[in-house]
């Protein structure tokens, strides 16, 4: 009663806000790959990244109707006969790394100018161990072709922290007779393991809801925090995720949870945060894999509240739509903040930020943090990645102040 009461004298923004998550929303897709069955998709993420899954899918032989109003169907009880099909998947790094092992043979998948230089060595190792024959371009570049699969057992030891590694080989052990164990070193999302038990369930049909992408919600969450306003927000809620969140409150926000339910697996929060007054200093390596997509955002929140921090662990951002790790450190010099950079980990101080140009790259997290941390008459180039993961981002945020630039 106590806590109502004070809720109800705080001045509160609302917003209905609708952006599903994307890890799941991949995820919800592709088990029709696995399954033979029906599934209907509420909240799905509208985005370049999911399309791209979309496609593939759609590529292999599996009916869809959608999306439509945030809407899919998706059905595998019948299949197209479609082989040797040349699949293109932009810039979506999960949509690789995830499916792989549950494409047939000779399907092509290629993707644009920056997935093709990100290395898919990470997968296609652990894929050759298990018994695929692979064929990449140099380097373990895009585009991939599998020409042969055989599905033997494997004990593995993941050496890089990257829950999309993870599910590819979960996923592809699903139809095999043989076992596959992992270790990892530190605990990365587990959306595909949450799935399983529903998977292993004998019906035919599922509806899946997928709550808010608690990373987009971050930069909702940032900007009314540099704004002191109170808000409330529906998020998803994976404590293997909430890093950000958890970083956030150590640093004396608070907050109340409204609602909490957990829906085929999955945590979904209302939460209304007041009051924020950063506290801590350094971010540890043990914490990064639950803030992997929030990082940019947070470095940018913190220079913004002008504060003193050092983050360590940051290999895994090289592997990222651009490797983020030194774009970060290059934008932010340019804008006259002291940063020094080491092996894997920064050090910044903040002050205040000069006029200059931001390149975000073919990343729409550089851009989107960028464009929140509210660096005012700072130009940023290509508004046009917010497709892959947000496309309602400019509906939310149209300050008009910022300025943007097209970088070829
Ligand atoms: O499994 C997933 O859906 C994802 C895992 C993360 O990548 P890594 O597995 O490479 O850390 C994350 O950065 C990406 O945005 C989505
Ligand atoms: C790294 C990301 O996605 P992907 O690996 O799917 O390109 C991201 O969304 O920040």
């Amino acid at each position: 009663m106590k806590s109502y009461f004070k809720i109800n004298c705080i001045k509160i923004k609302k917003k209905k806000i609708k952006v599903g998550d994307k890890s799941l929303s991949h995820r919800s897709i592709i088990y029709c790959l696995i399954k033979n069955c029906i599934i209907e998709i509420s909240n799905i993420l509208e985005s370049l990244d999911i399309l791209s899954t979309i496609n593939l899918c759609k590529n292999i032989g599996i009916y869809m109707y959608g999306p439509i109003n945030s809407y899919l169907l998706a059905s595998s009880l019948k299949k197209k006969n479609m082989k040797n099909k040349i699949s293109y998947i932009g810039n979506s790094g999960t949509t690789i790394r995830i499916t792989l092992s549950l494409l047939i043979k000779n399907n092509f998948v290629i993707g644009d100018k920056s997935l093709n230089k990100r290395t898919m060595y990470r997968i296609i190792k652990p894929l050759t161990l298990i018994g695929y024959v692979l064929q990449c371009k140099k380097n373990f570049f895009t585009p991939i072709i599998i020409i042969k699969k055989n599905n033997f057992g494997l004990k593995y030891n993941l050496v890089n922290s990257s829950s999309q590694i993870k599910s590819c080989l979960l996923l592809s052990s699903l139809n095999s007779f043989f076992k596959i164990f992992l270790k990892e070193k530190k605990k990365t999302r587990d959306h595909t393991e949450r799935f399983f038990p529903i998977l292993k369930k004998k019906i035919k049909n599922f509806n899946i809801k997928i709550p808010n992408d608690f990373s987009s919600i971050s930069f909702i969450i940032s900007y009314n925090l540099i704004n002191k306003n109170n808000f409330i927000l529906n998020l998803g809620f994976n404590k293997l995720r909430n890093g950000f969140f958890e970083y956030l409150l150590n640093s004396n926000l608070k907050i109340f949870f409204i609602k909490k339910k957990i829906y085929k697996n999955e945590h979904f929060a209302k939460i209304l945060f007041f009051k924020f007054f950063i506290k801590k200093n350094t971010i540890f390596s043990e914490n990064i894999s639950k803030m992997i997509d929030e990082i940019p955002i947070l470095l940018l929140l913190l220079i913004k509240l002008k504060n003193k921090n050092k983050i360590y662990g940051l290999e895994e951002l090289k592997f990222k739509e651009s490797n983020r790790f030194l774009s970060m450190y290059y934008n932010i010099i340019f804008l006259g903040v002291k940063i020094i950079k080491k092996k894997n980990y920064l050090i910044f101080k903040s002050k205040n930020i000069h006029n200059n140009y931001v390149k975000s790259l073919s990343d729409h997290r550089l851009f989107m943090s960028f464009y929140i941390g509210n660096v005012y008459n700072v130009k940023i180039s290509n508004p046009e990645n917010i497709l892959s993961s947000f496309p309602s981002f400019f509906n939310l945020f149209n300050n008009k102040k910022n300025n943007y630039y097209v970088y070829k």
